[in-house]
């Protein structure tokens, strides 16, 4: 049986491209996944393998970053419109160009004092969170005699667009990572913390105020640390908690640093620099694993390792 193409589209999708401006030390996030798809007089590719109509998905994607570059990123509709609008009228055999944009909200961290590194004497300028996506989680254990309460959270997603630096580490023949004085720092927080409370009904916790005021804790920690890695922003953020909250002893973390690349964008005439208008690669995997349990001194460390993920 003879068979003809249908429809086709072809393009790069997902493409996640994150821009920071800066209006003095405030700082504004726009966080896209763009995926664009392309259609037109393509059917030769198809039955006989002829490029010669085809502009290759890497194109597309790179188009996406220089146009954030280059044009900045409005609205998520006035970037999809101008892709689109370039697709159609730059390439000939290009009939129609699809773009879907899906934008990720985030909130600024608000902060305890009215320390003047903040906006409105309560937001952090440079700290965010994405807005509400974390999960809530705990895990109950009574034996008849004794309880055990840990309860935590997972995918609470936070940026700092700056005061994060790495540099110093070890360097061996495989070492190609360039020393950052200026990157963003993103994780998305999954902790566990244990409370210390022995089952006296006349002292239990405030379950939701203490999550809540957790939670606060290890938000503001995080805005506030300027940071020299990961690993010390973990530190400071599960020693805020138990300095502190009195009822919780113990805190583990697993914290995935979500790597997030300035894009080349030399090749098309454009400099991209940590300075006002950076566009950043957001990449999803790999990405490195950072975990550890901060105790409160002289206790026994009870979460399970592995428990962080569950
Ligand atoms: O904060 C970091 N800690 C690391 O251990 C590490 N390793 C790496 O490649 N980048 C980073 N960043």
């Amino acid at each position: 049986m003879p068979t003809i193409l249908g429809q086709n589209q072809y393009g790069k999708a997902e493409n996640r491209v994150v821009r920071i401006t800066r209006d003095g030390d405030t700082h504004h996030i726009k966080d896209l996944n763009v995926s664009v798809a392309l259609s037109g007089d393509m059917d030769d590719v198809h039955y006989s393998g002829s490029n010669a109509n085809v502009l290759p998905t890497d194109t597309t994607k790179n188009t996406v970053y220089a146009f954030a570059k280059e044009h900045g990123i409005e609205s998520a509709e006035q970037f999809g419109i101008h892709l689109a609008r370039h697709f159609v009228t730059s390439q000939e055999p290009i009939e129609v160009a699809r773009i879907r944009i899906e934008e990720y909200a985030w909130e600024r961290i608000a902060t305890s004092d009215g320390n003047s590194k903040f906006i409105g004497a309560d937001e952090v300028k440079h700290s965010f969170v994405r807005k509400g996506q974390e999960t809530r989680t705990t895990q109950i254990t009574f034996d008849g005699e004794k309880w055990e309460v840990i309860s935590g959270l997972k995918d609470l997603t936070v940026m700092n667009s700056t005061n994060s630096e790495f540099w110093g580490y070890v360097k061996d023949r495989y070492t190609t990572l360039k020393e950052a004085y200026d990157r963003i720092l993103a994780t998305d927080v999954s902790a566990r913390w244990r409370y210390n409370w022995t089952g006296d009904e006349q002292r239990m916790p405030n379950w939701e105020k203490s999550y809540e005021q957790a939670r606060k804790h290890m938000l503001q920690a995080f805005a506030e640390t300027y940071s020299l890695s990961l690993q010390q922003t973990l530190y400071q953020m599960g020693s805020r908690i138990i300095n502190s909250r009195s009822e919780i002893d113990e805190i583990r973390f697993s914290l995935p640093n979500n790597h997030h690349f300035l894009v080349d964008l030399e090749p098309f005439g454009l400099e991209n620099d940590t300075a006002d208008g950076a566009v950043y690669f957001a990449a999803d995997r790999p990405y490195g694993l950072i975990e550890a349990t901060v105790l409160r001194d002289g206790v026994e460390p009870k979460i399970p390792v592995d428990m962080t993920n569950l």
